[in-house]
């Protein structure tokens, strides 16, 4: 102990070598000095920060528990080790605070809807990078830099054109069929439909056909329910990935036959599109690739044409490879199969719910003309009660939750309610669970609504629906999910009498994993409809 004490104080004088190698002989013979002096130096570390951030922090004027304007541990416990349990607690924070608080020593919430649109309709502020930093950084969602953001959205922007979505009509009509087909199966069989499952597997053969060239072909596969099991499995662990980035490094640099025995987890789907992305590189033809037409170009098409006409030109071309081909593809098949299946099934949840909402929607989809035994996507786009209940269902589930943080530009962001300014470099978000059930932009919050959309107030409304977020970084799929909810919930409304198994209620509460993930999969009780 006394060798202990020593040794710090020892710290405190001004250093001649013969000290350092005293010390260093000292910490030979007792290794344990080196680390008390470790330690103490650590403790000093925290001890300065924690200072710093209470007074000289920009932050340091805003207010928030204490433990938050000292460090993210708090953060950190409820969303790492609780699994995503912080937003009740920002919620009683708000309560005790007002409308803007410190969670974090670099980041403030605000709980204030009229700000919403100043903050991420406003192309100057950037991704959170901590927050996003995620396993597919070179992906697009994930890419901070405005002007590389910039680069890959122009890129891949035509893929997800009104014209290429109206262009797969087709495509979403019949791998729709192979939904049904199964669905009839377990209706013969009298037991309950494992309808999250089919959705989830629906969502993601369309992105892998359409997107990725090749159909992950999950609907067909006997074993459906595990192969959507691992696209499940994508958001389960998202919170210990977001604050421990290293597993991510760690797993990448994991020999692959280590890896083996996560097969049939989100591995085996990263590695399926890693092949798509190798393949797509081997036999890449320029002259072929600029043939095809722009709804029958693949995203690495876009990605691997684009590189390669700069290059024709003489322009710098950014050197294109196969791990941004990767991620980008891993990104767009867990971005556009997770939130749609999901949102598929509380639209179902909701429709089964509210028996309110069932013959309104029903008489008018039965007034809906049949072309070739199809109920037609651009028919049921002009339909204003199917129209209402999705906006409704996106608004009384709202897909991703939580705050998506931004980081604050040059200026810094004047919160007038507080009548403060939130300084250049911090971190700043609004949850759309808030502007979702604010009373003062939808009346009755908690009531289930189709009609607050409609007529002119209703088109006053659209500036609120937030689901796709807005501005610069919002869904670059929201065309194809509206299309996705227009022909999917229409042909099971009309097509089957749905019930929901016992248990639905609890089990379509949700747990926070980034988007909002129903406590177990939706199960329906089914009875075709006759003609
Ligand atoms: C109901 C379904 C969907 C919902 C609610 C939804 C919601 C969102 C939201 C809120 C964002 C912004 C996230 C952020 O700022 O961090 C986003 C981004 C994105 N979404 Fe969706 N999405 C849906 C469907 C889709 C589909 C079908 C696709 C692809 C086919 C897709 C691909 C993407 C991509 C690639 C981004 C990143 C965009 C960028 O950074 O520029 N999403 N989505």
């Amino acid at each position: 102990m006394a060798s202990y004490y020593s040794n710090v104080t020892m710290v405190k004088h001004a250093w001649s070598q013969s000290d350092v190698a005293t010390y260093l002989q000292q910490v030979r013979e007792n290794p344990k000095a080196l680390i008390w002096l470790v330690l103490a130096a650590y403790a000093t570390y925290w001890a300065f920060t924690i200072i710093y951030n209470l007074t000289l922090h920009p932050l340091a004027h805003f207010p928030g528990p204490f433990f938050c304007r000292i460090s993210n541990l708090p953060q950190c416990y409820y969303e790492a080790i609780l699994n995503g349990q912080f937003m009740p607690e920002i919620d009683k924070y708000h309560e005790k605070y007002g409308p803007v608080v410190r969670i974090n020593p670099n980041e403030v919430h605000i709980k204030d809807s009229s700000m919403y649109h100043a903050v991420y309709k406003n192309p100057a502020f950037t991704k959170d990078p901590g927050s996003y930093a995620l396993g597919v950084s070179q992906g697009m969602a994930f890419t901070i830099s405005i002007d590389q953001h910039k680069e890959k959205r122009r890129t891949l922007n035509p893929c997800f054109s009104k014209l290429c979505v109206s262009n797969m009509e087709d495509t979403l009509y019949n791998e729709l069929g192979k939904v049904v087909s199964k669905i009839k199966e377990y209706e013969r069989k009298g037991e309950q439909v494992p309808i999250a499952e089919l959705l989830y597997c629906y969502t993601a053969d369309i992105i892998s056909s359409h997107f990725l060239g090749q159909n992950l072909n999950l609907i067909a596969a006997a074993n459906f329910i595990e192969r959507s099991a691992e696209m499940q499995s994508f958001t389960k662990g998202i919170w210990m990935a977001v604050h421990f980035s290293f597993i991510r490094y760690i797993l990448v640099a994991t020999p692959r036959w280590m890896l083996a025995y996560l097969s049939g987890t989100f591995v085996d789907v990263i590695w399926f599109v890693e092949r798509l992305a190798q393949a797509a590189i081997k036999k890449f033809d320029l002259e072929k690739a600029l043939q095809k037409k722009a709804y029958e170009e693949t995203i690495f098409d876009r990605m691997l044409c684009d590189n390669a006409r700069r290059e024709e030109k003489g322009r710098k071309a950014r050197p294109l490879n196969f791990r941004e081909l990767a991620d980008e593809g891993t990104g767009i098949l867990n971005a556009g199969t997770e939130p749609s299946a999901i949102m598929l099934c509380y639209a179902t949840y909701f429709f089964s719910l509210f028996s309110h909402v069932q013959k309104p929607l029903l008489d008018e989809l039965a007034s809906v003309e049949l072309q070739d035994g199809r109920l037609p996507l651009r028919k049921l786009e002009a339909l204003p009660y199917l129209t209402g209940f999705i906006k409704e269902s996106l608004r009384y589930m709202p897909l991703i939750p939580g705050r998506l943080p931004r980081v604050v530009p040059n200026g810094g962001l004047y919160v007038p309610a507080v009548n403060k300014t939130i300084p250049e470099g911090c971190v700043v978000g609004l949850s759309q669970l808030h502007i979702s059930f604010d009373p003062e932009v939808f009346p009755s919050p908690h009531e289930f609504k189709p009609e607050r959309w409609f007529a002119e107030s209703g088109k006053d409304l659209d500036h609120w629906v937030l689901a796709f977020s807005k501005g610069r970084t919002d869904c670059i799929g929201k065309t194809l999910a509206y299309a996705e909810m227009y022909l999917v919930l229409a042909n099971l409304f009309t097509g089957f009498d749905m019930e929901l198994a016992p248990g639905s209620r609890e089990g379509m509460e949700w747990d926070d994993r980034v988007v909002a993930h129903s406590k177990q999969n939706l199960r329906i009780l089914v009875k075709s409809r006759t003609a």
